[in-house]
């Protein structure tokens, strides 16, 4: 039997042998059923909660709320990583939230722990197999775009992905055509319809603070960006810049489900040399991600009721 290497294998036993992407449409398929046989329904809606919502389980997270809560810490699940990010809880949450049955993974996966891109994206294919067919992808980022502000949001409306540009995409390795194409379209990764709606849900709520959409970009971590770095990163076009995501969206794309994400603005990029005193940490970006998780909680809801409502069983 194909397994993973580096995962959680101690449930069956197997040694680390695969290399590579060598995380086998089989070896997820016992990952999925595993799931399942603790999960009453399908969920259709996937969210990634990341540092900038409650990745941890701070009281009046998203995860929190779900009605009927099951609670799977990624350390049960076979062939899953563990998360190793200091704040992250490490765990699938199920339940309900506007009344469908939905996944929370409070904690993800990043390239600076060590693992490969393809082992960093792997739960978007297990949520594939148990039954996901939208993806809200959320994460912390640095506001490169000078409007930004500290606790804005900005809606992904695309990225580009700097670690592909070096040759490195959770997609390389052989493709099996059971997930999806060898060479899939990215032009329309996340969804405009959703975007549009989000924005809409955004005022009709009356949420909180300032909304955007932009370009997202992903480096490796785990360090914050040099000035220079960031330079370059607002001539490219970037308009936040995070360390997650852009990996995530590649496979769930690659697998056809419709994403949409968002990044909180956890900071303002420091991009001039004279700033002597301004320090991003990740401290300051949990404290900004529990100030904010209040309204990116009834955001999510409400794009989650507008799925369930209108998107659900029309794809
Ligand atoms: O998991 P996300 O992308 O939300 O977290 C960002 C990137 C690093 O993991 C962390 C830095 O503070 O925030
Ligand atoms: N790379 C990167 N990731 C972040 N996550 C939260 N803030 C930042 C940032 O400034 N840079």
């Amino acid at each position: 039997m194909s397994v993973c290497n580096g995962f959680n294998n101690h449930q069956n036993g197997s040694t680390d042998t695969d290399d590579h992407n060598g995380c086998s449409y089989e070896t997820l398929l016992q990952t999925a059923q595993y799931i399942q046989s603790r999960i009453p329904h399908e969920p259709k809606v996937g969210i990634i909660c990341g540092s900038g919502m409650g990745a941890y389980w701070h009281e009046g997270s998203l995860a929190e709320a779900l009605g009927n809560k099951v609670i799977i810490p990624y350390h049960d699940i076979p062939n899953f990583p563990v998360s190793t990010v200091e704040g992250h809880a490490g765990q699938l949450v199920f339940g309900t939230l506007s009344n469908i049955f939905v996944v929370c993974m409070q904690g993800r996966f990043h390239y600076y722990e060590g693992y490969p891109l393809w082992k960093c994206a792997m739960p978007i294919r297990v949520m594939k197999l148990i039954g996901v067919e939208f993806l809200i992808a959320t994460n912390a980022a640095g506001g490169i775009n000078t409007a930004f502000m500290e606790g804005d949001v900005m809606l992904i409306k695309d990225h580009i992905n700097m670690m592909g540009f070096a040759g490195n995409n959770p997609l390389q390795g052989p493709n099996d055509n059971r997930w999806g194409p060898r060479f899939p379209p990215m032009n329309r990764a996340y969804d405009a319809g959703l975007i549009h709606e989000a924005k809409q849900i955004w005022k009709q709520e009356h949420l909180e603070g300032r909304l955007f959409d932009g370009v997202y970009t992903c480096l490796g971590g785990p360090n914050f960006e040099t000035v220079a770095e960031l330079r370059m990163l607002k001539l490219l076009g970037v308009d936040a810049v995070g360390m997650s995501t852009v990996h995530e969206v590649l496979t769930a794309r690659h697998c056809d489900m419709t994403v949409l994400a968002f990044s909180l603005i956890t900071n303002v990029c420091v991009m001039d040399y004279q700033d002597h005193d301004t320090m991003p940490s990740h401290e300051e970006v949990m404290d900004v991600g529990k100030v904010r998780q209040g309204t990116l909680k009834l955001f999510v809801e409400k794009i989650v009721a507008y799925i369930a409502e209108n998107r659900l069983n029309k794809k």
